[in-house]
Formats: C-alpha cells, sequence, structure tokens
C-alpha cells in the first residue's frame, strides 16, 4: 500500500458523551489514527473501564493533559471539555501547531466581552480567540479551510442556525420578529450527574429552562447579526424533553414579502443549501422529526408558511451529539485537512 500515513489525533475530555462520540467516530475515519485520550478525574484509566462496549476495538488509556505531550504525538486535537478550560489548552497546542478543534464555547465569540458577560469567566487569550473561525461549515466553509483554531458551534445554534440562515441571507424576513423554540433530549447536558437529568427528573415531563437567559442566545444573535448586516436581538427558548438524543428547532419569523409561499421557500433553502451534503431540505407538508437523524450527521429542514400570519415556520432536527457536536468538529477537520467534508461520518440514522 506504499507509505500512506494516517493524521494522528487526540481528544481531551474522551470520557464524557462528546468524547466517546468522538472516538467511535473517528475509530471509523480513514484519514486518522487515534493515539491520545486526555482527562481529569478518569485519568490513569483504560478508555475500556469507562466505556466497556468498545473494549474490543479501543486499548488507549486516559492520560492527564500534558500539552508537551499531546503536541508531541498529535497533529489534530478535539477538546471536548467543560467551558472555561480550553481557552487554558488550545494556546499552547496552536503555538507547537497543532490543530485545534474546541467543541466547547470558548472559541465560539469573536467579541470576548460577550463570552465574558454570559459565560462569567475572564480571558487573557485574546490574541488566539482573534484567530479562532466559527465551525458552522455550512456558513464558513472557506474560513474553516484556512483555519489552525475552530469554535465549533453549540448544539442549539447549530439546529437554528441552519434554519434560519437562509431566511436572514437572502433578506426575506424581519429580522427582529425571529422566535426560536428548541427542544432537546437529555445527552445534550452532558455525562455528569445532575438532579434535572435524573430519569424520575425528566421522564414524562416537558419544561422550558434558561427563558430569556439561555447562553446559547448570545451565540445565535452573533451570528444572525453578521448574516442581517446589523445587531439583532433573537427571542430563544430551549426546552428539556424526555430522550436521549436529538433538537427540534421550530423559528418562526415574519416575512417581508406577504406573497412569498411555501414552494418558493422550499426553492430558496435548496438553492441556499445545494453544496452541503449534510443539510437535507424536506418535500413540501413533511417535517422532520428527531429520529431521521439520530445516529447521522445530518439536519433535516422543513419549511411552511401560515398565510394568515405572513410567517415562515421553519423546523430543523438534528442529533446533538453528532452534527450538534462531534460530528461537525470532524466535518470541520475534514475541510481544515482539505479532506471530503463527508470523510467518516455517518450518513443513515438509525431509526427507528
Ligand atoms: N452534549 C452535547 O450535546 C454538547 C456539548 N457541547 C460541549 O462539548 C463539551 C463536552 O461536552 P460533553 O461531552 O457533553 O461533557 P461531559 O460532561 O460528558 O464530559 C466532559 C469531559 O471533560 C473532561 N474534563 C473535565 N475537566 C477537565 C480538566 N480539568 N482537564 C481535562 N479534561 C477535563 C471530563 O474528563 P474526566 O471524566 O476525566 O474528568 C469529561 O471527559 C462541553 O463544552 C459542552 O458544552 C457542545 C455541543 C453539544
Ligand atoms: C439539554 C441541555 O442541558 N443542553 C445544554 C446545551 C449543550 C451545549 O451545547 O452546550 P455548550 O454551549 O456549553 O457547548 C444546555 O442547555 O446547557
Amino acid at each position: 500500500m506504499g507509505n500512506f500515513r494516517r493524521v494522528p489525533v487526540g481528544i481531551v475530555g474522551a470520557s464524557g458523551y462528546g468524547g466517546v462520540q468522538l472516538v467511535r467516530l473517528l475509530m471509523d475515519h480513514p484519514e486518522v489514527e487515534l493515539v491520545y485520550l486526555g482527562g481529569d478525574s478518569t485519568a490513569g484509566k483504560p478508555f475500556a473501564d469507562i466505556y466497556p462496549h468498545l473494549a474490543h476495538t479501543v486499548n488507549l488509556s486516559i492520560e492527564a493533559v500534558d500539552t508537551e505531550i499531546i503536541a508531541h504525538r498529535c497533529e489534530v486535537v478535539f477538546l471536548s471539555v467543560p467551558n472555561g478550560l480550553a481557552c487554558q489548552i488550545a494556546p499552547k497546542l496552536l503555538e507547537k501547531g497543532c490543530k485545534v478543534l474546541d467543541l466547547s464555547a470558548d472559541y465560539r465569540f469573536s467579541n470576548l466581552a460577550t463570552y465574558t458577560a454570559w459565560y462569567g469567566k475572564q480571558r487573557q487569550d485574546t490574541a488566539t480567540a482573534a484567530m479562532a473561525v466559527y465551525g458552522l461549515p455550512e456558513l464558513y466553509r472557506d474560513r474553516i479551510a484556512e483555519a489552525q483554531l475552530v469554535g465549533c458551534p453549540g448544539c442549539y445554534p447549530t439546529a437554528s442556525l441552519l434554519a434560519l440562515s437562509p431566511l436572514l441571507k437572502q433578506g426575506l424576513i424581519i429580522p427582529e420578529t425571529a422566535i426560536i423554540d428548541a427542544k432537546s433530549g437529555t445527552s445534550g447536558g452532558g455525562r455528569e450527574a445532575k438532579i434535572n437529568m435524573l430519569l424520575a427528573e425528566a421522564d414524562n415531563s416537558l419544561a422550558a429552562y434558561g427563558v430569556a437567559r439561555h447562553r446559547h442566545t448570545p451565540e445565535i444573535e452573533q451570528i444572525c447579526s453578521e448574516l442581517a448586516g446589523h445587531e439583532l436581538t433573537i427571542q430563544f427558548t430551549p426546552h428539556l424533553i424526555p430522550m436521549v438524543r436529538g433538537i427540534l428547532s421550530t423559528v418562526y419569523a415574519s416575512l417581508r414579502d406577504p406573497g412569498l409561499v411555501r414552494d418558493d421557500l422550499i426553492t430558496i433553502y435548496r438553492a441556499f443549501y445545494r453544496n452541503s451534503a449534510w443539510v437535507k431540505i424536506c418535500d413540501p407538508g413533511i417535517y422532520p422529526q428527531t429520529k431521521w437523524a439520530c445516529g447521522s450527521n445530518l439536519c433535516y429542514i422543513g419549511i411552511e408558511v401560515d398565510p394568515r400570519t405572513g410567517r415562515a415556520i421553519v423546523m430543523s432536527a438534528i442529533d446533538n451529539l453528532i452534527k450538534g457536536q462531534a460530528g461537525q468538529a470532524i466535518q470541520c477537520m475534514n475541510i481544515m485537512m482539505g479532506w471530503d467534508e463527508t470523510l467518516g461520518l455517518p450518513k443513515l440514522g438509525f431509526y427507528p
């Protein structure tokens, strides 16, 4: 087979839900070799002790985070750690030449004052933050291709921005009227134990949370403002829904032209996403289910117009752990490395 060489990659935060998805997907990726797994409380343990179902295929152990060692072994590093940690690790890895993909919120904001205001964490890495590119390939493919550091989007922003972007970019809606109502499965909260994620709390129940103050609001607003060409505020309400995986985001916005009908919007969306293999626009009258996307890197978008209110109603469904997190990070890596964007990513959902 000649001298084919796989690119060595590492994951910091391998024991978490994002980490285990990255492990699963990267083990099957044809261009990379997983050579490093890092963590904190699990450091020193074989990965298979944490996830025995992968014992037959992963024989790496979790190591304490040492940026010298990581940079020595890895060309590409995924940081799947809680907010506020990547900004301490990434600058050292970048300095040593690694490409870095951060799954947390640390490198999603072009204005660090916004990050500090919403996340309550002071930052010293202004220059590093200025290098970062927002990792939503369907909008920023060209920037990602040139980037050394990508701040991968949150799960709600991924679903919501894919639904809203064509309307904003083409100037089809009155931007200030946009309202996002989104529902997420409990894996969105990560693997750490939390009372509201207990089966007894979350099962058979549905509630909004973070109303008028969820930290994904400024992230969505940042990108929407860029698309609209002026500063925007967006109403965003997340809900926790009793299932494990999936986000359904429903976006409402008033159309500027009351003459636009559903099929016009479907045509516009299909044109907007014509080069985006991971976005599927549903046929007229078809509205997506989270189950369709589950296990895949796909985002399904359904579109309707209510002629009585003059509003567009756009529904997007993703798997929060794949297109909303680990899959999207790998999609970005593919672009950064000059590979096909779809490489190593699941194209079909589990269904049912
Ligand atoms: N879950 C989701 O749907 C999404 C999550 N995200 C973001 O992705 C990131 C990871 O999320 P998720 O996988 O859900 O989180 P989890 O809580 O499941 O996992 C967190 C991971 O971070 C590691 N970690 C914690 N502290 C440290 C430290 N000091 N040094 C090294 N590693 C550390 C943990 O390692 P250990 O166990 O060894 O302590 C664990 O592997 C977060 O920033 C999250 O906000 C983004 C999009 C979607
Ligand atoms: C259901 C649930 O709890 N979801 C998480 C979103 C996860 C995510 O994407 O968070 P980051 O922006 O920190 O990466 C939440 O609302 O906090």
